[in-house]
C-alpha cells in the first residue's frame, strides 16, 4: 500500500504561510509517498490551488454530518470537496474535548465524507489515565467499534489514525512496543469487522512525531505513515518526515 505522511495545521497559519507549502512542493517534487496537509479553512482553497499538478493533496479537519442547512459555523463534506479537499480528519481528540464530539458523532461525519467523495481520517486514541490503568485497547476498540463508519466500499478512503491523548504536543511518545500493539489490534479490529479489504486500510500513528523519531515509528508493523501536528508547519520538518516515510 502506498503510505501517507499527513500534517493537522490545526488553528494555525494564515496566507503567509503558504510559502512552506511551496517550499515542500519544491524540495519534494515526487515524494515516494502521499502527502496531506490539512489547514485551517480558511487556507484550504488557496493551498488547494497552489498544490494543484503537485504531490500534495489537502484535505480539512472537521466536516458536519449533513450537506448543507441551517448550521452556522459549520462545513460540510460537500464543501471541502468544492474548495479542493480530498481528505478529511474526524473524531480529532481536540474536537472530542473542545467540541464535545461523540463517537456516534464521529461516525456520521465519517459516513458524510466517505458517501461525499472524501477520504476520512478518523482519529482515536486513549487519555493518560486510561493507559495508567490497563485500559488502552479496550478504550481504542470501544472508539473503533462506535467512530468508524458502517459500510467502506473503497478501503482506501479509510484511513485510521492513533494518537494517544497524552503525546499530543507533549514531545512524548509511547514506546515502539506499544505503538505496535496498538496498531495490531487496530489492524485485527477492522479486518474482524470489514474482511480482508483493510489490510489495505491505511494506520497513522500520530502524537509528538518529529524529524528525529519518524524514522523509528514508521518501522513499526502497521504503521502506515503519520499524522503529524506541530512539525507539519515548517517544510523543513515536515520534509524530513516525508522523506523518512518514503524510505521506510
Ligand atoms: O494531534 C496531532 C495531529 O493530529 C499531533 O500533534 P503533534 O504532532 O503536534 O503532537
Amino acid at each position: 500500500m502506498r503510505k501517507l505522511a499527513a500534517g493537522n495545521w490545526k488553528m494555525n497559519g494564515t496566507a503567509a504561510d503558504l510559502v512552506q507549502v511551496q517550499a515542500l512542493i519544491t524540495a519534494h517534487p515526487a515524494p515516494g509517498c502521499d502527502v496531506l496537509l490539512c489547514p485551517p479553512v480558511s487556507l484550504l482553497s488557496r493551498m488547494a490551488d497552489l498544490a494543484a499538478g503537485s504531490a500534495v493533496q489537502v484535505g480539512g479537519q472537521d466536516c458536519h454530518p449533513q450537506g448543507s442547512g441551517a448550521h452556522t459555523g459549520d462545513i460540510s463534506a460537500q464543501m471541502l470537496l468544492d474548495a479542493g479537499a480530498h481528505h478529511v480528519i474526524l473524531g480529532h481528540s481536540e474536537r472530542r474535548a473542545d467540541h464535545g464530539e461523540t463517537d456516534a458523532l464521529v461516525r456520521a461525519k465519517a459516513q458524510a465524507a466517505l458517501a461525499a467523495g472524501l477520504c476520512a481520517i478518523v482519529c482515536v486514541g486513549e487519555l493518560e489515565s486510561q493507559r495508567d490503568a490497563g485500559q488502552t485497547l479496550a478504550v481504542i476498540g470501544a472508539q473503533l467499534a462506535a467512530s468508524l463508519p458502517d459500510a467502506v466500499p473503497d478501503a482506501a478512503n479509510l484511513v485510521i489514525a492513533y494518537e494517544p491523548v497524552w503525546a499530543i504536543g507533549t514531545g512524548r511518545t509511547p514506546t515502539l512496543t506499544e505503538v505496535g500493539e496498538v496498531h495490531a489490534f487496530i489492524r485485527a479490529a477492522i479486518i474482524a469487522r470489514y474482511g480482508e479489504a483493510a489490510q489495505a486500510m491505511r494506520l497513522l500513528y500520530g502524537g509528538s512525531v518529529k524529524p528525529s523519531n519518524a524514522a523509528e515509528i514508521f518501522a513499526v508493523p502497521h504503521v502506515d505513515g503519520a499524522l503529524v501536528g506541530g512539525a507539519s508547519l515548517t517544510a523543513a520538518d515536515f520534509g524530513a518526515i516525508v522523506a523518512a516515510l518514503a524510505k521506510a
